[in-house]
């Protein structure tokens, strides 16, 4: 199903970046205040704030709910930011509706429930207000996809997705993996798609903010979702990941802005070399099938199995280590040839069990 999308119609969302900024939580009505106050002076156009917080474990601040919806109103009143807000349940969104809230989001443990997106899409049918949809938790890009979908069956065109990284078992750099080839992958099939990175979630740490941006910006994303508070060591939930207002406008105004319609001339006869490149690969990729196929029915006469473990190991081994001497990364070379040898012993299979 192909989305249909009309623009996000939010104050500065023509700008690269387009910036959301505002605290994780909504913990005081004077910190919701301080912060607004601040970043309105720098020039944002959209607040943001957590009323319902998703914790992980129970015993940590889980927002204060409708209680702190009218402060959201305040700022939108006092400022004239639009206001941006989580929900996560149909309650949630008559609650929204009834505060005035100019924009919601769609948080990453939501969105990887099709029941819990299907609640949610009944609950905005037929209303007319720019909805934001986090990547589920796990990299699967046919949920993200599916989650917008079924807003977008319910009537919501305003649509933009909120790239902000996986959960990973083993995380070492980052607090959730951005894996930049799932939101790539998105550009590719729905251009049309504004996407928002949240280098907040991703980096889990303030010094990850400004290289992410950077790379968010480089490739091509039109916004950014930043976690901004008035003291953010004294912050109730996500302290590590929070920057101060200036903090923040100090990172975008050192920021690189790409052109994504660049001078194809400049790199056409790059482009062809590439051409030429890709349809030698193409070639030996296909070449090399036509040797496994023939060593298919070498072990189909042998009764040997197809796989060999050894061997598949010394390719491995072998071109990983090859792949750095040429200077690239080791596992990306192991990863070619992983996908290489799937397709090798698909190919095998095929040839040994035909009649
Ligand atoms: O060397 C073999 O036995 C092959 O069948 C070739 C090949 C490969 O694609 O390189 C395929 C399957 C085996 O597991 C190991 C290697």
């Amino acid at each position: 199903m192909d989305l249909s999308l009309i623009p996000l119609n939010i104050k500065g969302c023509g700008l690269r970046p387009f910036v959301i900024a505002g605290p994780c939580s909504a913990e005081t009505e004077e910190q919701v205040m301080s912060t607004a106050r601040q970043l309105a002076s720098l020039g944002c156009n959209v607040y943001r704030a957590g009323v319902w917080k998703p914790r992980t474990k129970p015993g940590g601040f889980e927002g204060h709910g409708e209680k702190a919806l009218p402060w959201l109103k305040r700022v939108k009143e006092e400022t004239g930011m639009s206001v941006a807000t989580e929900v996560a349940t149909p309650e949630h969104v008559e609650l929204v509706l009834e505060y005035g809230i100019d924009i919601i989001w769609i948080g990453a443990r939501t969105s990887a429930n099709p029941f819990a997106m299907q609640a949610l899409a009944d609950s905005l049918s037929g209303v007319d207000i720019p909805v934001l949809v986090k990547n589920p938790v796990n990299p699967d890009l046919e949920l993200w996809i599916g989650a917008m979908e079924r807003l977008n069956q319910a009537g919501i065109k305003r649509l933009a997705a909120i790239h902000r990284g996986f959960s990973s078992y083993d995380n070492k750099i980052y607090r959730n993996a951005p894996m930049w080839q799932i939101p790539i992958e998105l550009r590719r099939r729905i251009p049309e798609l504004p996407i928002i990175c949240d280098p907040s979630h991703i980096g889990g740490r303030r010094n990850l903010i400004a290289p992410l941006s950077q790379q968010a910006m480089d490739l091509g994303f039109d916004g950014l979702i930043v976690e901004t508070h008035c003291s953010p060591n004294e912050a109730w939930s996500d302290a590590a990941q929070q920057v101060t207002p200036d903090g923040l406008y100090n990172i975008l105004s050192q920021l690189t802005i790409r052109d994504g319609h660049i001078d194809i001339e400049g790199i056409h006869g790059l482009r062809e070399q590439i051409d030429a490149l890709d349809n030698n690969l193409v070639e030996l990729l296909s070449n090399r099938m036509n040797i496994c196929r023939k060593i298919g029915c070498y072990k189909k006469e042998h009764n040997m199995t197809v796989l060999q473990a050894n061997r598949y190991k010394e390719i491995i081994d072998k071109r990983g280590a090859q792949g750095e001497l040429f200077g690239m990364d080791s596992e990306f070379v192991k990863h070619i040839f992983e996908l290489v040898h799937e397709e090798s012993v698909r190919q095998q299979m095929e040839v040994i069990n035909k009649q």
